[in-house]
């Protein structure tokens, strides 16, 4: 079963709860939340104190993705603000096990994200400590970008390292996921879909999240037959 992880980047931040109450009640099963610092990547989001607020009022999986410089500093304050998977980027980590064992000391599940130019090699030894790997499938700072197809064989790579060492990780990929790319995707193993502009700018957001479930179920369906 693929899961749907809508990404708050593209929502109406006015109506920030309501909007993540429609992809609850869709049926989604994370919450991507994007935080930008304007340093590792060229453009700023949101911190801690949006994470806390909105914590009451879901019981979505919280799915941080931090792309920032020195995550090692921010942490704790973002599992204490109700974060359960905290994804870091390999780039902006210089001891990159030292960070995973970090967040999950601090209770939280730890992914590692990858830029669409990172090599697979460079985290091929912290497989078997992460609950996730992240594949950028655009380059990270903004949302609505469009999907970088190279990516689907670093995706399908990662799909057989995770095989051939009987590893349980998730395998997510972020940026430029809809209807159209997200059979490829799915077909190449992924397993959970980061979606931003294709679910907050379309005119109806359960009808987005029922298509884009659609598209990558019947890539479910057409392997098996
Ligand atoms: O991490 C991100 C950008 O750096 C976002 O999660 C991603 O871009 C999602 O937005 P979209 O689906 O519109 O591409
Ligand atoms: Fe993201």
């Amino acid at each position: 079963m693929v899961k749907i992880a809508p990404s708050i980047l593209s929502a109406d931040f006015s109506r920030l709860r309501e909007q993540v109450a429609a992809v609850e009640e869709a049926g989604v099963e994370y919450l991507h939340i994007d935080v930008m610092d304007g340093h590792f990547v060229p453009n700023i989001t949101i911190g801690p104190p949006v994470v806390a607020s909105l914590r009451p009022h879901s019981r979505l999986v919280f799915d941080v993705h931090l792309m920032i410089e020195k995550p090692d500093y921010y942490i704790e304050e973002f599992i204490a603000a109700g974060a359960d998977l905290v994804t870091v980027h390999v780039e902006a980590c210089t001891h990159l096990h030292r960070t995973v064992t970090r967040i999950k000391e601090k209770g939280a599940l730890a992914g590692i994200a990858l830029n669409p130019a990172t090599p697979l090699a460079l985290v091929e030894p912290i497989l078997p400590t992460v609950d996730l790997v992240l594949l950028m499938t655009v380059n990270p700072g903004f949302g609505g970008q469009r999907f970088i197809g190279e990516i689907v064989s670093k995706l399908e790579a990662l799909c057989d390292l995770r095989a051939k060492y009987a590893l349980k990780f998730e395998i997510e990929v972020d940026g430029g996921i809809n209807v159209n790319t997200a059979p490829a995707v799915v077909r190449a193993g992924a397993g959970v879909l980061v979606t931003g502009s294709a679910i907050f700018t379309a005119p109806d957001i359960a009808t987005a999240i029922h298509d884009l479930r659609a598209a990558a179920h019947s890539t479910l369906v057409c392997i098996k037959t």
